[in-house]
């Protein structure tokens, strides 16, 4: 199958900071892809690439036949969570009808239609109940369901996810992540997931991009979430442990935490 997405001779520094160079990547229709890395190491880059947003150094970024472009009908994108400001007065479902009637593409359905798709999409994300209420009296994980529900409306051929689970209790967590992979093989769409942690989507990663100080590896988890390969890329020794299901990283260097100093060798996390 040809690839939806591809990198060729990738590469994006800014200033002296370099976050990847010569990468080379192709990600197929109905791939989950997750992009995993330390706080600063260019997971949002990445997204904002395919997005057009970010222009390569050098190397080319296409998406279908095309390179990448701005508002690409291509792409559905589940943004990193900012919550609404508490007196935003835009509805549940007005949010998600922006995705559905072309706001953003340039497409029209008549009403009636944009009504059903808008219901079904805010059913499928069990956001029905609050459909009426004001986003910015919804809790961050109801909103982030909003977001999901928007992205999904044009069934797009890859969906762009930057930490989609932030501030979803773990029964959301699987819900959304349930979801997002069902529209991977339902629609065949590739997926891009943003991630601190692979647990929540364990189950359904294909490959994954693993960034580090200007360092990568592409491959499946089992490839890539080994002792061997994260040292190599860490440029330290650290453990990664395999248990019941899930993968546990211990011995992150504080190097790695730019941004944030929590976040290191906590048993559960991946980065
Ligand atoms: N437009 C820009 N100009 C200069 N530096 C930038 C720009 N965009 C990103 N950076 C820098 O590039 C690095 C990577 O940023 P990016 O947001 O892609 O990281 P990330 O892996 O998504 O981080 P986090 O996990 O903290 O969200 C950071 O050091 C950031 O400050």
């Amino acid at each position: 199958m040809k690839p939806v997405v591809s990198l060729r001779g990738a590469s994006l520094q800014f200033g002296k900071r370099l976050l990847w160079e010569d990468l080379d990547l192709d990600i197929r229709p109905g791939e989950f892809f997750a992009v995993l890395g330390p706080n600063g190491s260019g997971k949002t880059s990445f997204l904002k690439v395919l997005l057009g947003l970010q222009e390569l150094q050098s190397g080319r970024a296409t998406l279908g036949d095309r390179p990448v472009e701005r508002g690409s009908k291509l792409i559905g994108y589940i943004p990193q969570q900012k919550s609404f400001a508490p007196d935003t007065p835009m509805r549940a479902r007005d949010l998600v009808g922006l995705g559905v009637d072309g706001h953003r593409w340039g497409l029209r359905l008549g009403k009636a239609r944009a009504n059903r798709r808008i219901d079904e999409l805010l059913e499928l994300v069990g956001a029905s109940d609050y459909a009426k209420v004001p986003v910015g009296q919804l809790s961050g994980g109801e909103q982030q369901r909003l977001r999901v529900a928007q992205a999904l409306a044009t069934d797009p051929k890859v969906l762009l996810c930057d930490e989609p689970l932030l501030s979803l209790d773990l029964h959301h967590q699987q819900a959304v992540s349930a979801l997002i992979n069902k529209q991977c093989h339902a629609q065949n769409s590739a997926v891009v997931f943003v991630t601190h942690e692979i647990n929540p989507i364990i189950d359904y990663v294909d490959r994954v991009l693993y960034l580090v100080g200007g360092r990568f590896r592409v491959g499946t988890p089992e490839e890539v979430m080994t002792t061997e390969v994260l040292s190599e890329l860490y440029g330290s020794h650290v453990e990664v442990i395999h248990a019941n299901g899930r993968i546990v990283v211990i011995g992150l260097p504080d190097a790695t935490t730019h941004h944030h100093a929590d976040v290191h060798a906590t048993v559960g996390e991946v980065a």
